[in-house]
């Protein structure tokens, strides 16, 4: 690979979290060193690109002709960034793509044929897939030639068991695909790396890690690998989300598409954008809001979701037999010690116990000296994994599964 630099995209469900990456050569090959960071957030009309972090902090704002914003937006950015750097020097743009279900289990370079098979998978993540195949799509007209490589979520999942993968439906529909994949992969890789750096003896146990941001999920790891995760065939499953419901009886679907009447997409906004903290409190999606609400349904959405995370966690701990730590991330995780106080208490039994001062100051290390389990308190950094496995991805190291069989295109 001859370029030195690398630009990373994690796109999410409403923005896209941008990393600039300077790639050093070490011993051991590219190593990726973040030099920038930014966001382009789809919920702002007219679309916006920001760079907080850098040799220049720029946010462009266009009003654009509706449906060519990303790409004016994204030209601006380019020609902003060719300020500073030689952009002839971009070795690559890394994308996360969230789902790459059985289709791909380890980051790729993305050619016609892989695109395609990335768009096949749109239905099972509405929310996430497009955002990512927009940029993909509109890299590929501003920089043809330019390599793009992903990353997938579900990857880092490839190591649960059959069993801990199946719904109890007719084999057929496993075999076809509708199983549990999980998703925050590139997270939960970040965050097994850095606890396997900052505390070896605890990265070896079995760890429940709690990704809680605007999406949430759960994830048991031992020795850093997955074994089972809250979210599974959509990231609607599991925990209550900002907007999203969690896991849900499918007896509630059946009933509000049959007896209510309601159609597939007013069904589909319920449960992706109108259910969750929002729908819960009534009040908001973003948990500080709640947190500074005194009204009784903003403390009960909150109240639900630590019930259902440290749920979540017990049950992930009996796949894995045991849990010797849990560690926080994302948005609530790492910034929130009134949320992680509320679902540790609820883990009390299984002798869970906080240290309050450590946690009010976002330690890393929050665990009283009488605690039974470990309790951890790390900043993930998804950008960080998107720009090794495109390092990675470059070198030639990672290709298609064969042996997929699930939705056909
Ligand atoms: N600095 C912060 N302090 C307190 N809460 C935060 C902070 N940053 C994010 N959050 C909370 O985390 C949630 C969003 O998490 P984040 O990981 O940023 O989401 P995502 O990447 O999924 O959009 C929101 O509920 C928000 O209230
Ligand atoms: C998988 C998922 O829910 O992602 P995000 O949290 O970025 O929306
Ligand atoms: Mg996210």
């Amino acid at each position: 690979m001859d370029g030195k630099l690398l630009v990373t995209f994690n796109a999410g469900s409403s923005t896209v979290k941008i990393g600039l990456f300077a790639l050093d050569a070490g011993a051991d090959g590219l190593r990726p060193r973040r030099i920038g960071k930014g966001m382009i957030d789809f919920r702002r009309a007219p679309l916006r690109f920001e760079l907080t972090e850098g040799p220049d902090h720029f946010d462009i704002e266009l009003a654009a002709p509706a449906g060519e914003e990303l790409d004016e937006v994204l030209s601006e950015a380019f020609s902003r960034l060719s300020w500073h750097f030689d952009l002839d020097a971009l070795a690559a743009v890394g994308h996360r793509v969230v789902h790459g279900a059985g289709l791909f289990t380890a980051p790729v370079v993305i050619d016609a044929a892989a695109l395609a098979r990335i768009d096949s998978l749109t239905p099972l993540a509405p929310l996430h897939q497009p955002q990512a195949l927009k940029l993909v799509r509109a890299i590929a007209r501003l920089r043809p030639g330019l390599r793009q490589t992903a990353s997938f979520d579900t990857a880092f999942h490839a190591t649960n068991a059959d069993l801990t993968r199946r719904f109890a439906l007719p084999r057929a529909l496993h075999d076809a695909g509708v199983r549990r994949y999980g998703f925050h992969g590139l997270s939960y890789a970040f965050i097994a790396g850095e606890l396997t750096r900052r505390r070896p003896d605890v990265a070896a146990g079995r760890v429940v890690a709690a990704h809680l941001g605007s999406g949430a999920s759960l994830c048991v790891m031992e020795n850093g690998l997955s074994r089972d995760s809250s979210m599974s065939f959509s990231t609607l499953d599991g925990v209550p989300m900002a907007t999203r419901c969690g896991a849900l009886d499918p007896g509630a679907l059946l009933y509000l598409l049959g007896q209510k009447g309601q159609g597939l997409p007013q069904v589909e906004d319920l449960l992706y954008h109108r259910s969750g903290l929002l729908g819960v409190s009534g009040i908001s999606a973003d948990s500080r809001d709640l947190l500074a609400s005194d009204r009784a349904e903003a403390r009960e959405a909150l109240e639900l979701f630590a019930l259902r995370v440290a749920g979540e966690a017990a049950r992930l701990a009996t796949t894995a037999g045991g849990v010797d730590a849990l560690v926080f991330t994302a948005g609530i995780g790492e910034h929130q010690p009134q949320m992680r106080a509320m679902i540790c208490e609820r883990l009390a039994w299984l002798g869970v116990r906080l240290d309050v001062e450590k946690n009010a100051a976002n330690a890393f290390d929050i665990a009283s000296a009488d605690s039974q389990r470990g309790v951890f308190v790390l900043a993930t950094d998804e950008e960080q994994v998107i720009a090794r496995e495109a390092v990675a991805a470059l070198a030639g190291a990672g290709s298609p599964s064969p042996e997929w069989n699930g939705p056909a295109p």
